[in-house]
């Protein structure tokens, strides 16, 4: 069974950077552009984290609904994707010279919606599937989603994955990426131990 790749969302500090670079985890998510969360970062703030992470960590602006002012601003910024929940416009699509992971927030109705509807573009090269409410750490039924198509593209799974369960997600999903926001958070945001724990439960999976 494949060892999945790692992604660390939601990062709202500099001094995060660096468990990030030590454990060599492959992807850095940054809320950008979505001021109801509270890990929405300023661009000023986001440019300060992109230089201290490694070149190798991918870089990837979490977004919702992006316009195209703010798809240039993230491409300007030098982020090496951009993920995207919400509506995917056709001109985002068309325009954006980032890989785009498309993100569905996974409910019994977006299941119907994210297993029929997937919007094509070349440029998709990921399926970000998340819990019901991006970031506030609960699930989605991970059975929902066996029959998922992946159209030969990467699939995240995201969504209330912590050290505890991450195993089990990757039995059921066998995802390429697994993406973890609040369970490696303690009260003062990312928590460096909760962090190294996550990764070594990923890549000591059998
Ligand atoms: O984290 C947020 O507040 C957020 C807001 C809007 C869009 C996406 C957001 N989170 C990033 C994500 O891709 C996932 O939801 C996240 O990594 C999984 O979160 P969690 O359930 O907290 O592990």
């Amino acid at each position: 069974m494949k060892i999945p790749a790692i992604k660390i969302c939601g990062l709202t500090d500099v001094s995060e950077a660096a468990v990030i670079n030590e454990e060599k985890v492959e992807y850095a998510g940054l809320v950008m552009f979505f001021e109801k969360s509270r890990r929405n970062n300023s661009l000023e703030n986001a440019m300060k984290i992109l230089k201290a992470l490694d070149q190798e960590v991918k870089k990837v602006a979490v977004t919702v609904s992006p316009d195209i002012g703010q798809l240039k601003m993230i491409e300007e910024a030098g982020f090496d994707i951009i993920q995207i929940h919400g509506e995917l416009s056709e001109e985002v699509a068309a325009e954006s010279r980032l890989p785009i992971f498309r993100a569905y927030n996974i409910s019994e109705e977006m299941k119907k919606e994210a297993s029929e509807n997937q919007e094509i573009s070349s440029k998709i090269t990921g399926w970000v599937l998340d819990g019901k409410v991006p970031g506030n750490g609960k699930t989605f039924d991970w059975g929902l989603m066996k029959e998922f198509d992946r159209k030969g593209r990467l699939l995240v799974l995201a969504g209330g994955l912590n050290a505890g369960n991450v195993t089990e997600g990757i039995k059921t999903l066998a995802p390429d990426v697994v993406d973890v926001s609040s369970g490696v958070e303690g009260e003062n945001g990312k928590d460096t131990e909760k962090i190294r724990e996550f990764v070594r439960k990923v890549r000591s999976y059998e």
